[in-house]
């Protein structure tokens, strides 16, 4: 019994390292495409320096890495917020100028207008994205419908649960239809079984919809569950340190022994780059935590992407 365990464990171990491989992406095939991408604040604070990386058309990309390597920097940069100091960001072959109707930036915070519905909330945006007016409600509805929230159509955002306004958030943006989503920590806020209940759903619609995400998050499980890549960034400065392609069959569960092991090699990846266990520690998953986002940022972008 005890070495059939033994057995079985070590099996694990090897599997891992072929689950994980080196992803290897040409620009002249990527969605996304970065380039020598540095950004020094006006502290002199390095959040990023030489950050190439190349993105496929719908893969699902997560940013993992601790505390202050430069994730949402990286993100802000996608999303047209904050212009790099140095490289480049394209999208589809044309560099970003800044935000636009093509990339959604989404927080941990529903950022849904408390004096409208849920509907409402949809619609709204969709006004902004020039949707006719006689498109928006049968829109709105199918979205709804998609995130599971039939029924609280007409619900203030005050009456719904924390996961249920992250659903409303998401059929928000996923109703106005961007081809790139930009996700910063959006289940950071919620309890873990919400929490698992929203990647399970965006794991869905994501296979069915084929859109480009870039997914920030704290958290090695939820990265290894969601991905189809895992960008391993550290700190100091905030740079790429790997990236690897996921060879795990969709829809995964949290159940499936290879994600353990798999989350130890990249934590163990981790803790080589950064040379101190400290680092990895803060990998583990974290407990909800209020929303922080940035307040130079502009709250409409996140329903209009302008
Ligand atoms: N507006 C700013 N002005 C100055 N420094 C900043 C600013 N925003 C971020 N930084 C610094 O840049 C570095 C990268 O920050 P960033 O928020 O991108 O990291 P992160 O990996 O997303 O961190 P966290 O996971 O804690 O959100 C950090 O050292 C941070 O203190």
């Amino acid at each position: 019994m005890v070495r059939r365990l033994i057995e079985r464990l070590r099996g694990l171990r090897k599997v891992a390292p072929r689950l994980l491989r080196p992803a290897n992406v040409n620009a002249d095939r990527a969605k996304i495409s970065i380039a020598q991408l540095g950004h020094q604040f006006s502290n002199k604070v390095v959040a990023l320096q030489d950050v190439n990386l190349n993105v496929r058309s719908g893969e699902f990309v997560c940013l993992l890495g601790p505390s202050g390597c430069g994730k949402s920097t990286l993100l802000y940069a996608l999303a047209g917020h904050v212009a790099p100091t140095g490289g480049t960001v394209s999208i589809d072959g044309k560099a970003i100028q800044g935000p636009g109707p093509d990339r959604l930036l989404m927080f941990q915070e529903a950022a849904l207008f408390p004096w409208l519905t849920v509907r409402g909330n949809i619609t709204f945006a969709l006004g902004a994205r020039g949707v006719p007016r006689s498109e928006r409600r049968e829109r709105a509805d199918t979205f709804i419908q998609r995130v599971r929230l039939e029924g609280f159509a007409d619900s203030l955002p005050h009456e719904l649960s924390g996961g249920m306004k992250m659903r409303a958030s998401l059929a928000r943006a996923l109703a106005v239809d961007p081809t790139v989503l930009l996700m910063d920590e959006p289940f950071g806020a919620l309890d873990a079984q919400t929490r698992v209940h929203m990647q399970e759903m965006l794991q869905a619609i994501w296979l069915r919809s084929g859109k480009t995400v870039v997914f920030v998050t704290h958290d090695v499980q939820e990265a290894l569950m969601l991905g189809t890549r895992v960008v391993l960034m550290a700190p100091r400065p905030g740079r790429v340190v790997e990236d690897l392609e996921i060879h795990l069959p969709m829809p995964r569960s949290l159940e499936d022994p290879s994600l353990d092991s798999m989350a130890r090699d990249i934590r163990h990846r981790l803790r080589a780059v950064e040379g101190s266990p400290l680092e990895a520690q803060r990998l583990e998953p974290v407990p909800p935590r209020r929303t922080k986002t940035p307040s130079s940022l502009p709250r409409p972008s996140a329903v209009t992407g302008r």
